[in-house]
Parts: C-alpha cells; sequence; structure tokens
C-alpha cells in the first residue's frame, strides 16, 4: 500500500513537474550563491549600509533601473545581511519594505514602517490600524524606532508613486531634526524612472543626500544563468534542453528582464502540469511568454475604469490597422468617440481623454511623447502601446462590452 492510498481522492499529492514551485515565485528571496551578476551593484548597496552594522546611520540610497532588473532582490538580499552582521554585535537593524504603488500615502506609509518596527511589549506604545492622523503616526513611529530598533532601513520600491515626498524629507532628517534620537534611518528609494529625481520637490531634492545607483538590464546569457540557478525548482529531467535558453531569450527580446524569465518559465511548468505531459518543451514555454505577458498587462490595467479600457481599445485598434505605432491625441479621440457611441457610454471631452492617457503613460500602459514645443502637452501629444496589439486586445476582451463589440466589429 502506498503512502497516498488513505487520501481523499479528490486531490493531487504529487507533482510530476516541480520539485519545489516556491524557487520561482516573485517573493521567494534567493540565495546569495543563487544570485548572477551584481557584485558591483550589492557592493555599491553593502557600501551605502555599512554604517548601520556599528548603529550609525546609513547613506541614503535612490536604485533605478528597468523592471525585472534585480533592484528589489538586491536591496533586501543586501538589508538582510547587514541585520545578520548588526546582529552579532548586538545591533538591532531592522527592515521595513513598502511598495509605493500600493500605499502612496505619507500616513499610510508611515504607519506601515511603525507597525513592522514595533514591538508593544518593549515600546509600550501600539500602532492602530486607524483612528490616528498622520502627525500622531509619526509620533509613534520616531518612538518605536527609538525603542525597539538602533537602525531602520525603510526601503521605498515604486517611490516614483509617492503621492507626496514631504515623507522623505520627514525620515530623511528624523535625527537631525531631534526626532529620534537613540537611533537612526536609512532610506532606500527604488524606481524605473531614472528622472524620477527631477520630480522631487525643491525641498526634498536639497535636503535628501544619497548615492545613485543604476542597475541595467541582463544579457540572455546572464539569464540564462539566473534560470540555470532555479533548475532544481523542477525535478530532475523534466526541462527539455531548449527549454531555459529559450525562454531567456525570449524574455531578453525587450530588454533582459529576470522577473519575465522567471514568469515565463513557472506559468511554462504549469502549463505543461495542466497538460499532464510528463516533460516542459518549448512550446510550452511559448505558450506561457503569452500569458506572461497577458497577466502582466493585466495587472496593470487591471481597476482601470471601463473608460480607460475603451480608450486603450481605440488606440489598439488604429494600432493594428496601420504600420505607424503612434498616434496624435486628436486621432485616438476621434476612434475613441466611434467606440463609446457604440459602447453606448457617455462621451468623454478630448480634454478627459487626453488626461486619461496621461495616467496611462505613468502607468507604464502606454508611452506618451509630446510632439516639438506646442503649447499644453495635451493636444501634441503621440501616444503608443509598449506591448503588442494582440496581447493587448486579448486582454481589454476580457471586459465583455468590449468582447460583444469586437465580435460585431469583426462580423460585420
Ligand atoms: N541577478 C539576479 N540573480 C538571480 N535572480 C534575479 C536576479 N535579478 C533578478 N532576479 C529575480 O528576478 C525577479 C525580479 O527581480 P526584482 O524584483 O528584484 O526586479 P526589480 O528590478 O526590482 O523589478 P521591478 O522594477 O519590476 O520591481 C525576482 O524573482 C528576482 O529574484
Amino acid at each position: 500500500m502506498s503512502a497516498n492510498d488513505d487520501r481523499d481522492p479528490l486531490f493531487r499529492y504529487d507533482d510530476p513537474v516541480f520539485a519545489d514551485e516556491r524557487l520561482l515565485e516573485i517573493t521567494h528571496l534567493p540565495g546569495p550563491d543563487r544570485i548572477v551578476g551584481r557584485d558591483d551593484q550589492m557592493q555599491r548597496v553593502a557600501d551605502a549600509l555599512n554604517p548601520a552594522i556599528f548603529g550609525s546611520e546609513p547613506n541614503h540610497l535612490f536604485i533605478f533601473g528597468k523592471t525585472g532588473t534585480g533592484k528589489s532582490l538586491i536591496s533586501r538580499s543586501v538589508t538582510k545581511r547587514v541585520i545578520s552582521e548588526a546582529g552579532r554585535d548586538g545591533v538591532t537593524v531592522k527592515y521595513a519594505f513598502i511598495d509605493c504603488g500600493e500605499q502612496n500615502t505619507e500616513a499610510s506609509i508611515i504607519k506601515t514602517i511603525a507597525q513592522i518596527v514595533n514591538e508593544p511589549s518593549a515600546s509600550g506604545i501600539s500602532i492602530p490600524d486607524r483612528g490616528l492622523g498622520t502627525g500622531d503616526y509619526y509620533k509613534r513611529l520616531w518612538q518605536a524606532v527609538d525603542r525597539c530598533t538602533d537602525v531602520t532601513i525603510v526601503i521605498l520600491d515604486e517611490i516614483d508613486m509617492l503621492e507626496d515626498d514631504e515623507v522623505l524629507r520627514k525620515l530623511s532628517r528624523a535625527g537631525e531634526n531631534r526626532r529620534i534620537s537613540t537611533s537612526s534611518i536609512g532610506i532606500i528609494g527604488i524606481s524605473n524612472k531614472i528622472d524620477f529625481p527631477d520630480h522631487l520637490s525643491e525641498r526634498v531634492k536639497s535636503s535628501l543626500s544619497r548615492d545613485e545607483l543604476v542597475f541595467s538590464p541582463y544579457d540572455a546569457n546572464q539569464l540564462v544563468e539566473i534560470l540555470e540557478k532555479r533548475r532544481d525548482a523542477f525535478h530532475d529531467g523534466v526541462l527539455a534542453d531548449d527549454v531555459i535558453p529559450l525562454t531567456a531569450a525570449l524574455a531578453a527580446q525587450e530588454h533582459g528582464d529576470a522577473r519575465k524569465a522567471i514568469d515565463i518559465l513557472r506559468n511554462a511548468g504549469r502549463i505543461a502540469k495542466k497538460q499532464n505531459a510528463s516533460r516542459v518543451v518549448a512550446d510550452h514555454v511559448r505558450d506561457a511568454k503569452e500569458k506572461t505577458e497577458a497577466d502582466r498587462f493585466n495587472e496593470l490595467i487591471e481597476g482601470s475604469p471601463q473608460q480607460a479600457k475603451a480608450i486603450l481599445y481605440a488606440l489598439t485598434l488604429l494600432t493594428e490597422n496601420s504600420t505607424q505605432k503612434e498616434f496624435p491625441t486628436k486621432i485616438i479621440y476621434n476612434q475613441y468617440k466611434e467606440i463609446a457611441g457604440q459602447l453606448e457610454f457617455d462621451v468623454l471631452s478630448e480634454r478627459r481623454v487626453q488626461e486619461i492617457l496621461q495616467e496611462q503613460n505613468f502607468l507604464n500602459v502606454i508611452q506618451s511623447e509630446r510632439e516639438g514645443r506646442g503649447r499644453g502637452r495635451g493636444a501634441h501629444a503621440k501616444h503608443r502601446l509598449l506591448e503588442n496589439p494582440s496581447i493587448v486586445k486579448k486582454v481589454l476582451l476580457r471586459d465583455s462590452r468590449l468582447a460583444v463589440l469586437d465580435e460585431a466589429t469583426r462580423s460585420s
């Protein structure tokens, strides 16, 4: 009798494809021996954080680079090593990783950091989820930081999404302004937008001294190496020989993006498993690429209002039916008006459509560029999709009203 004979037959207890799928989860933090090609960047982050090991204030640091270039990984990995080294000398370092795409207000950021560092038994204070004003959350944060840590490292991912950069000024000057007395705070800001510091307010720009670091995309060979070091996510012999090189090549097409490479590999395994295949082969990888791109795009536009989807759909139709890739606001607006009419939506003004296009540009769904030196960015901007139109369409048509309209247009 096998070990599984008495188990509920409704479920599966073996996984013929994955030995440990968690190694491919985006939140998984690989050990230093699985990190490829980032020695210099790791050293630079270590240099900035080094004072923390002795309980002193680290240097603040901004890290820039395209998506999937290891910015969060290196920040988290080095921070953890700092924490462990500091601990050997009895120095308490804690860190808070905040995704500013999800939490972008001053109060929510302060509250989250306070909740992470606070130990009520040591500090004698609590950090309630709601009910305090921003000023009170700050007060409790300073108390929690002073009473529970020697150094707090605050990692702000997608820092360009911050609603108000005042929080950077207050955190970075907490020691100087005597908000905290026995501890210190270091900030690591992470962004895909290299020009992000230009958009900081003058107050913050002048007060926040920092180091800056740029992460370049990986080449296909580095992506192969990154994937090879996660091969043990699969059972021996499950991956066909060409799977890792093909995955790396596909992920390197736009820019060498390790997140995409890992996502494709994981999705390829899942697709193989779903098909009850005992091996992952090149076709699974190709299907996985499409799924990965659609999932990502879906994540970007999830939560966008239907009007924004109608505008994106207008841009998609224009792109599909033309050799051009970029379209002026006016042309997109005319196409949108037609679509909105067919969908029986209220037709928005051209100015509002322009604003929505700018928002989508900000969210990296499309790219908008101002042409020439025309007045106001609105009327003179041109916009293009950043993703393949067939993928964009596939995702947009998950909205049933757009799907019906698309079907009707094609059959007419
Ligand atoms: N040098 C590397 N070695 C091993 N794995 C890596 C490396 N760089 C990135 N990865 C893996 O790729 C994925 C994406 O990395 P990470 O989240 O750090 O990228 P990022 O630059 O912060 O991207 P984003 O801007 O999209 O947040 C993670 O699963 C990470 O473990």
